[in-house]
């Protein structure tokens, strides 16, 4: 892995942000569309992880096999992934600050942003749960007058686009496996039809399968939830007795084995099944920008918010084109490529701050 182990000390928290200042000078001139350098260590007062988790979370990401060990493996990144854990992690503070980078604030940096931005085509990539889900409609169709504007889930398409029914706006479910554009009429449909791309759509019938399995295997076991999302399937362990996680992770393990083309990975008390094609969130940035023409553009700079691990592929993307930016929406240490951070989608309304950019006319293409 070669992410920065960073974190986000955000001083606007709760406070309404200023107006934004747009003609403020750029901080990185030479390298108007690069990310800044990574900031001094330190600081900030906040959660790093320890080198036991980041070898936990490497582990995750594989095919089924292995034991005992790797069940509890799993659930171990399980228990490190909740706050109360991190806190108690037997890693000392001072540990923890010498592993820390700080992000600088996208809110605190937005000028810096939109500066890097001039002249070029933002696109707006925006992650769904922890990231959308509280922003909600108003400001995304607010955004999406302004920028072509894409939200990529891990929730399946349909189930995102019923939340959100705003018709305008690409949608990327089941990790970008799953990808629609806006019907033909739309102000973004490049074509007489809807973009569509769906790489994973002979894994349908082995999805539907496994899901049926899962939720076999894990009826007995109160709270655990299992949910189709389409091309992969979620097992929640939210509401499962913490006890009882290993009861559960030796399900979905047990399934696994028997699916080879398939592979795991892991988000917020969830363990996720899903094909193991080289696509993910990263893959579907890519796609999308190539479908609205910018896949050779120099002048695109697009915006990826998200909170997720998943969403990783995408900042990962973001930093070898050295396009645009990823903002990382977290309070605590992760392993990133995101070059900025916010501590809360909500917080100080960065829409706002976006809102008033492109209506200033300082980015409007379309
Ligand atoms: O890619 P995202 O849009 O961030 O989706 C990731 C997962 O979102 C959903 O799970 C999240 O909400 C659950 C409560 O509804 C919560 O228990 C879980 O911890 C969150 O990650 C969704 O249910 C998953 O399938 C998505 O993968």
């Amino acid at each position: 892995m070669t992410n920065q182990n960073v974190v986000v000390p955000d001083t606007k928290s709760g406070i309404s942000l200023p107006m934004v200042r747009l003609s403020g000078s750029s901080i990185f001139p030479a390298t108007a569309q690069k990310p800044p350098t990574a900031p001094g260590t330190g600081g900030g007062g906040c959660i790093s992880l320890s080198a036991k988790k980041k070898l936990l979370l490497e582990n995750l990401e594989i095919n089924g096999g292995g034991g005992a060990a790797k069940i509890n493996s799993w659930v171990d990144s399980m228990r490190a992934s909740s706050p109360t854990h991190m806190k108690s992690s037997s890693q000392s503070l001072s540990e923890q600050h010498q592993q820390q980078i700080t992000l600088p604030s996208a809110l605190d940096n937005f000028d810096q942003i939109m500066e890097a931005s001039r002249g070029k085509q933002i696109v707006m990539f925006l992650d769904y749960d922890g990231t959308l889900s509280p922003i909600m409609r108003t400001t995304v169709r607010r955004l999406a007058t302004c920028f072509p504007t894409a939200i990529v889930s891990g929730r399946c398409r349909d189930k995102v686009y019923k939340f959100v029914r705003l018709a305008e706006l690409y949608y990327a479910g089941s990790h970008g496996m799953d990808i629609k554009g806006p019907e033909k009429g739309s102000k973004y449909t490049k074509g007489t039809e809807p973009v569509i791309c769906q790489p994973a759509s002979e894994f349908l019938p082995m999805i539907d399968e496994v899901f049926k399995e899962l939720v076999a295997k894990t009826k007995l076991t109160p709270g655990a939830k299992v949910e189709n999302n389409k091309f992969c399937v979620s097992v929640h362990f939210r509401c499962v007795e913490e006890k009882k996680w290993s009861e559960v992770a030796e399900a979905v393990k047990s399934v696994l084995n028997k699916y080879p083309k398939l592979r795991l990975s892991q988000g917020r008390k969830v363990l996720e099944i899903r094909p193991t094609i080289k696509w993910d969130k990263g893959k579907a940035l890519e796609f999308l920008l190539e479908s609205l023409g910018f896949a050779n553009c120099t002048d695109v700079f697009p915006i990826y918010i998200g909170d997720d691990r998943t969403d990783e592929d995408a900042f990962k993307v973001l930093k070898e084109r050295e396009q645009g930016f990823g903002i990382l929406v977290s309070k605590v240490a992760k392993d990133t490529n995101a070059s900025y951070s916010l501590q809360e989608p909500t917080q100080a309304s960065l829409h706002d701050l976006f809102h008033n950019y492109c209506f200033l006319g300082n980015n409007n293409y379309y």
